[in-house]
Formats: structure tokens, C-alpha cells, sequence
């Protein structure tokens, strides 16, 4: 039987991110250190480890069939692939910064200086839109230094919490890409290959659905219950099950959660009472 190749990075940002999605599909892989491929022992697929700068153009080329890598890569890369799923983690974002000391006038700020960067395809493409001529030096790591030691005036690096740009005197001041971690396959998969790929995407959405939502269990006066359905209509519509105290039930929904707390008020104000609400693992639609 065909296996999937897919492509993760062997060690940095997006590794764990990466091995702990494997697992929660349910996937068993065992990669020893240094060990820079290997299979899955119930899953028809096979890993391997690399440098994430290479995986857009290993899965372009088809040596792997799809890859986990950030979007900024992807976008710096420019490779023929499709971007399948977005997954989540990883979370940062490309930006500007300059020694904390300097006045910021806006972008012209950038006008005829140096900035330092790894991802000058990105930089470029954004300050010819902006409309500004600097001078690009790519350096393909501790970006952050380049100001201190006179190579540029400004940098263009990857940023979560702000503290690399804190411990070496920056500040950032324009913020212009936003990436995650996102999954991308080779153009030409065979069908064998893409009913893996579906079959590893189902259980992904499971994961994510899951995620996004909460179950909720409540006790009500029955008399409370039309109003709750309505504020809880759930993936069909809330279970009701009997409380052993005549004239009360308890119901049992999923709830999103981005209206969690919205929902509790008016659940609270419809009369429900011991509202218990419990993570998922997987969500199936
Ligand atoms: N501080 C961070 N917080 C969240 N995500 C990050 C952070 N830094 C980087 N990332 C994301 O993780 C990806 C990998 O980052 P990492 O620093 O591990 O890359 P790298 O040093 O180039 O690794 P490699 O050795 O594989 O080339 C980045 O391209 C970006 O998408
Ligand atoms: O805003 P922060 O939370 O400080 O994160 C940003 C830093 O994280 C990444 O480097 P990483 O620590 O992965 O080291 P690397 O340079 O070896 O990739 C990135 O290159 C930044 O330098
Ligand atoms: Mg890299």
C-alpha cells in the first residue's frame, strides 16, 4: 500500500506543534534523536524531519507528498504548492523594528537606510507597495543583532511576545505579515495519496472542531426549557433528560466558545443552575 510522505521540521518552532497534531490523530510514530525519517506504525504515512526552509520546495518538487511549515516560509518561497489547512499554532508575525531610541516618523522612516532580514522576497514585496526604496541585506539568523553591530538600521524579523526585540534594544514599528503553522501538499497527488490525505484531514477538523467548542451540561425548571433551546440550539438540538426532582431536567449541549460567556448570562437569567461545561477531544460534524 502507498504511504503519505509528509514533511515536518526536525527541530525548532514548529516541531512540537507538529508531533503533538500527529499524535492527537491518533498516529504512532517513534523518532528517536537524530533519526531523520520514519514511519507511522498504524497510519499509512511516513515523516520526514527537516529544515523548515526546505520543506515548501521538497513538497513542491514532490520528494515529500504535503509538509507542516509557517506561512511566512511558504510565502518567502514562492514554491508551486497548495496551501491545504490551516492549523493554528506557531502563531507570529513579520515585523519592523529599529533601536528603541530613534523617533518613528512613519514608513518613510526607511527611506535609503539598511534593514536586515531572512525574509527579503516579504520585505521587498511590502516596501514596494509602501512605496519605499531601502536596501535589503538577508542574513538568515539573529536578525535582532544586525543594528548593533552597524550592518542596518533596521530589521525585519519574525515576532511573538516582543522579547528578542526588547533584550537587543528594538522596537517594533510596523507589523507586516501574520503567519501560522499551515499544512501544504504537492500539486499532483495520486488517489491513493489523497485518500490518506482526506482520511488525516478528517481527523484534523475533528481535532480543531473540538477545540472551538465546549459541552455543556445544565439543570432547568422545564418550564425554562423552550426559552434555553433557544438561547442552546446545539450540533441538532439540546438532549433532556429527566431530574429525578419532579419538574426539572438536565440538558446537555455543545456550546461555542466564543459565545461562552455571552451564553452563561442568558442561560443564568432563563433559570438554569448547575452549568458544568467540559472540554471536548474530538468533534466529528
Ligand atoms: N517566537 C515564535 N513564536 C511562534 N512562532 C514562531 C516563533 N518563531 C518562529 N515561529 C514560526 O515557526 C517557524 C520556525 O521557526 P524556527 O525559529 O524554529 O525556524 P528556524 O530557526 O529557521 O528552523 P530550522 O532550523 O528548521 O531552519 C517560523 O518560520 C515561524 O513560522
Ligand atoms: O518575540 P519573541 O517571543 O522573542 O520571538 C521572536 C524570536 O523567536 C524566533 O527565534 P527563536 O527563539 O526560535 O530562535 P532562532 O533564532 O534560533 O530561530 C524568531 O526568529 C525571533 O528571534
Ligand atoms: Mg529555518
Amino acid at each position: 500500500m502507498e504511504k503519505l510522505r509528509l514533511a515536518i521540521q526536525k527541530s525548532g518552532r514548529l516541531s512540537e506543534g507538529s508531533m503533538d497534531l500527529i499524535k492527537k490523530c491518533g498516529i504512532k510514530v517513534s523518532n528517536g534523536k537524530g533519526k531523520l525519517k520514519a514511519e507511522a506504525s498504524n497510519f499509512p504515512i511516513e515523516f520526514l524531519f527537516l529544515r523548515d526552509d526546505d520543506i515548501p520546495g521538497y513538497v513542491a518538487d514532490g520528494v515529500a507528498d504535503i509538509g507542516i511549515v509557517g506561512e511566512n516560509v511558504l510565502v518567502e518561497k514562492a514554491k508551486e504548492v497548495k496551501l491545504i489547512h490551516r492549523l493554528g499554532f506557531s502563531k507570529c508575525r513579520l515585523s519592523l523594528a529599529i533601536p528603541k531610541s530613534e523617533e518613528y516618523s512613519g514608513i518613510s522612516y526607511f527611506e535609503g537606510k539598511d534593514i536586515a532580514t531572512s525574509y527579503p522576497k516579504i520585505l521587498s514585496d511590502y516596501l514596494k507597495e509602501q512605496g519605499v526604496n531601502a536596501q535589503i541585506h538577508e542574513i538568515s539568523g539573529s536578525v535582532e543583532i544586525a543594528p548593533s553591530i552597524g550592518l542596518a538600521q533596521g530589521v525585519c524579523d519574525i515576532v511573538s511576545s516582543g522579547s528578542t526585540l526588547f533584550q537587543n534594544g528594538l522596537k517594533e514599528v510596523e507589523e507586516i505579515f501574520f503567519s501560522e503553522a499551515v499544512a501544504v501538499a504537492s500539486p499532483g497527488l495520486s488517489a491513493e495519496k489523497q485518500e490518506i490525505l482526506d482520511k488525516l484531514l478528517f481527523r484534523i477538523n475533528a481535532l480543531q472542531n473540538a477545540d472551538s467548542n465546549k459541552y455543556i451540561l445544565l439543570n432547568a425548571p422545564e418550564e425554562a426549557v423552550d426559552k434555553i433551546i433557544s438561547v442552546l440550539p446545539g450540533m441538532k438540538s439540546p438532549s433532556i433528560l429527566p431530574l429525578a426532582q419532579k419538574g426539572w431536567v438536565s440538558m446537555h449541549s455543545v456550546i461555542n466558545e466564543n459565545d461562552f460567556w455571552d451564553k452563561i448570562e442568558e442561560l443564568k437569567e432563563a433559570g438554569a443552575q448547575g452549568i458544568l461545561v467540559v472540554p471536548i477531544e474530538k468533534m466529528v460534524l
